[in-house]
């Protein structure tokens, strides 16, 4: 494992921290886990309290809270058909959210800064497992590349405000994620999310088969929500370089293979079938994650006991998520 870096103080649990997007998969994730570790001087507001595409609302708050460390987890997301939908409300509300969050950032001095990217940012046919080396080395998948693109503009600014202001800000990219507190709208969610969904909404109806979008053929790599946390904190305390760092789990798994993971654990015994109209999006983006174990840090959860997890807190949760 490599030395803590000298620049890092260790956080306080008095640091005020403002996770920007609080609310959200990610956001809740690492809020909950700050408290539990005991961190008092938590910051967050709702997208309807302060909306951060609104640039003098977010100077203001930022100014006048002055956090010392400012985790942003907020963004438009969605999965591959919002992503494929609404590419330039991606680009545009990520860019707006990220520029005036960093902004502000640089104008109050915060100390510590982590951006969240995602796996998307990488070329269409990065040699896999991709490492944080390929970045701009290729063409992106075209079925997120504004948002890809957005996500490329907030490592370059965060390594811009190390270079011109000294921060010792820094930049993650997780693989695709899934857990408790997820968006599970039947369009715009992430494949895991709308699978739980499906195949309970199937087993309750009694229906006879499940379609999966796409082919099943591409891979894709799943991280636990709160193995991300952890990862988040543990790199706010651990890692102070320019260049982004990979965060997953070093395997991956089929479409086809996941959805028989979950309709076993929802307990679907109906068939599985393929709307091969609907697109596949990139064939696989499997991240190497050697740098972040390098650093000390592994994920604990496995894939089926994430996804057994997520299902028990989307059944006591079920009637509110109905409503979206
Ligand atoms: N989910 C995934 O698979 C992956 C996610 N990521 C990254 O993690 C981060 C969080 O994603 P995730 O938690 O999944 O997303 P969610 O959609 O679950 O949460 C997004 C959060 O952002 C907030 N938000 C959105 N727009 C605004 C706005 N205009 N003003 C203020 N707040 C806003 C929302 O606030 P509110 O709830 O109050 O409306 C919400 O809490 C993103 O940067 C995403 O790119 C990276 C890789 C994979
Ligand atoms: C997280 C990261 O990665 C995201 O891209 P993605 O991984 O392609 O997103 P996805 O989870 O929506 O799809 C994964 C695969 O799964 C297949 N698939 C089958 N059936 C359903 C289905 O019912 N829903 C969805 N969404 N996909 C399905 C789908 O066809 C595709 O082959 C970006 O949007 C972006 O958010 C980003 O940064």
């Amino acid at each position: 494992m490599s030395e803590k870096p000298a620049s890092l103080e260790p956080m306080k649990l008095t640091d005020k921290i403002y996770v920007a997007g609080h609310r959200g998969l990610v956001g809740g994730a690492i809020w909950n886990e700050l408290t539990r570790r005991g961190f008092s001087n938590l910051l967050g507001k709702t997208s309807s309290e302060l909306d951060l595409r609104d640039r003098t609302a977010v100077f203001e708050f930022v100014l006048a809270n002055k956090p010392d460390v400012i985790i942003d987890a907020a963004a438009r997301v969605g999965g591959i058909s919002a992503n494929n939908s609404y590419p330039a409300e991606f680009l545009s509300e990520n860019l707006q959210i990220q520029v005036n969050l960093l902004d502000a950032a640089n104008a109050a001095d915060v100390s510590r800064f982590l951006f969240l990217g995602s796996s998307c940012i990488y070329p269409k046919f990065a040699d896999q497992p991709i490492k944080e080396s390929s970045l701009l080395t290729g063409e992106l998948e075209p079925t997120n590349d504004a948002y890809a693109i957005a996500k490329i503009a907030g490592i370059m600014q965060i390594q811009a405000s190390r270079r011109q202001y000294g921060r010792h800000w820094i930049s993650a990219m997780p693989t695709n994620l899934y857990g408790p507190g997820d968006n599970f709208h039947p369009e715009n969610s992430h494949v895991l999310p709308a699978l739980l969904r499906r195949f309970h909404e199937a087993k309750e109806s009694g229906s006879k088969e499940v379609v999966l979008w796409g082919t099943g053929t591409p891979l894709r790599e799943f991280l636990y929500v709160e193995d991300l946390a952890d990862a988040c904190i543990y790199l706010l305390e651990n890692y102070d370089s320019p260049e982004t760092i990979n965060v997953g789990v070093g395997e991956d798994v089929s479409i086809r293979d996941l959805a028989e993971i979950v309709s076993s654990v929802v307990g679907y015994e109906g068939k599985i079938t393929q709307d091969v109209t609907k697109p596949d999006g990139t064939p696989r983006k499997l991240l190497d994650i050697s740098r972040i174990k390098a650093l000390g840090w592994e994920p604990k959860t496995s894939l089926r006991e994430g996804i057994k997890q997520t299902y028990e807190w989307f059944l006591v949760n079920e009637e509110n998520l109905r409503a979206k």
